[in-house]
């Protein structure tokens, strides 16, 4: 495994200071030398892994270990089984709203900490521990911080988590407060939790893990991978992500460019990154300057009620760029109502997700609608975070007074005659 900047390519000192940005201030990222895999044979060693219950490669992430972090020992491994989620066929419903005839879900949602962090998290982990790392650091909205946390208690080091004062779950904080991370509530918003680590985490002895940190995406590519192992290594048209700080769009980008230059697969699917209106540079940057010279200017108020999507200088940005271009992707952004509309769709078909996983319905609809994506394409969404990572915004979406909703549910208390 070499670590090199994706913009200049420049080679990491070492593989401690991953997280740090290179001097010409692009990210890091890790290359893997795949000659000689043999494909067949590597679909075979997967196959024969669904079986396993015990070992590391029962995990949905290590089961891919070979195409993720090869070099790692396996008693480094950090994991709890993470992955392994399932792919929902979508019920009537979802379809109508959708406007299309094949949908499913994969359900991230169902990760043990609750969202997709965990599976880039466990790589994240494993290698801050295998460098002999005791103190974890992430600036987060919040399931970076749960997913963090998590791993942290279970092999017995400190989490050090940096959450904005504001517009964030609470349950997600409690959730890393329960796992027991130090917490530092800031003033300000991710992006500066995220300047503030770029800066500090080497004095403070941090090993960051955010998605700035290029293990935190080889982990996250196995999402993509166990979706085509899913489906017999054919993936749908169009696979859909929310976007925020575009860890996923990169991620799920990188993995779907191994699987077609390893021969996994044969075609490559389009990506749509659905981001919320409020919380949009990506999408602005690619559709009012979309050529490939310009740059990204951040939103310095980001906000919409979908909070893990409150992020105005999404750091993968030029990475994801670059993904989308490489397999013709596109962006939408949708409002907090449609945000929440969808919700209340996938949440009443029984799957269930927090307000940022919903965005995906959410422009899968518009798209359709705006005739980007045809009716009998095949479409996956990634539902990104569970349905109780925000119980206040169920709570005002169902309960509030001036509620709008079909689904609405007032509580009203009735009289049992009994
Ligand atoms: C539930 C959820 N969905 C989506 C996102 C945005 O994903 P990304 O940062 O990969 O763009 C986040 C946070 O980043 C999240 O927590
Ligand atoms: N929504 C995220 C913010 C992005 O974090 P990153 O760890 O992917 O950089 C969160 O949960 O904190």
């Amino acid at each position: 495994m070499k670590i090199i900047c994706a913009e200049c390519s420049q080679e990491a000192r070492n593989n401690a200071a991953v997280f740090a940005p290179c001097a010409c201030g692009g990210l890091m990222q890790v290359e893997h030398d795949y000659a000689g895999y043999d494909v067949e044979e590597l679909k075979h060693r997967f196959d024969e892994r669904l079986r396993d219950r015990m070992s590391p490669y029962a995990s949905g992430v290590w089961r891919y270990k070979e195409l993720i972090a090869p070099e790692l020992e396996d008693t480094s491994i950090v994991t709890k089984y993470e992955g392994n989620t399932p792919l929902y066929d979508a019920n009537e419903p979802l379809l109508q709203y959708a406007g299309i005839k094949h949908l499913q879900f994969k359900a991230q949602s169902q990760n043990p900490s609750g969202s997709f962090k965990d599976n880039g998290m466990t790589a994240a982990v494993s290698h801050g521990h295998s460098l002999g790392y005791r103190h974890f650091a992430c600036s987060s909205t919040g399931n970076t911080s749960a997913s963090l946390a998590m791993y942290a208690g279970w092999i017995g080091a400190e989490a050090h988590v940096y959450v904005p004062g504001n517009d964030i779950a609470m349950n997600k904080v409690l959730q890393t407060l329960a796992y027991g991370a130090h917490v530092y509530p800031f003033e300000g918003t991710y992006d500066d939790g995220i300047l503030y680590l770029e800066r500090e985490a080497d004095s403070l002895g941090y090993y960051v893990c955010n998605s700035i940190n290029p293990l935190r995406i080889e982990g996250q590519k196995s999402i993509i991978y166990e979706i085509a192992h899913q489906l017999a290594w054919k993936l749908p048209d169009w696979i859909i992500v929310p976007g925020g700080a575009l860890s996923n769009a990169t991620a799920l980008g990188k993995g779907l460019m191994d699987l077609y230059s390893l021969g996994f697969i044969h075609h490559l699917p389009r990506i749509a990154i659905i981001q919320a209106e409020g919380a949009s540079p990506f999408h602005k940057f690619m559709h009012d300057q979309g050529n490939p010279h310009g740059t990204l200017q951040p939103e310095e108020h980001p906000y919409t009620i979908a909070s893990a999507l409150n992020i105005g200088n999404p750091p993968s940005w030029r990475k994801a760029m670059r993904y989308i271009q490489q397999c013709n992707g596109i962006t939408a952004s949708v409002s907090d109502e449609e945000i929440m509309n969808a919700k209340a769709i996938i949440d009443a078909s029984g799957i269930g997700c927090e307000p940022a996983s919903a965005a995906t319905l959410a422009g899968l609809r518009q798209l359709v609608e705006n005739q980007w994506i045809h009716p009998e394409e095949r479409a996956v969404c990634v539902l990104t975070g569970h349905m109780l990572k925000d119980t206040h915004a169920i709570e005002s979406y169902h309960l509030s007074s001036t509620c709008k909703n079909p689904f609405a549910n007032p509580l009203q208390p009735i009289h049992l005659s009994i």
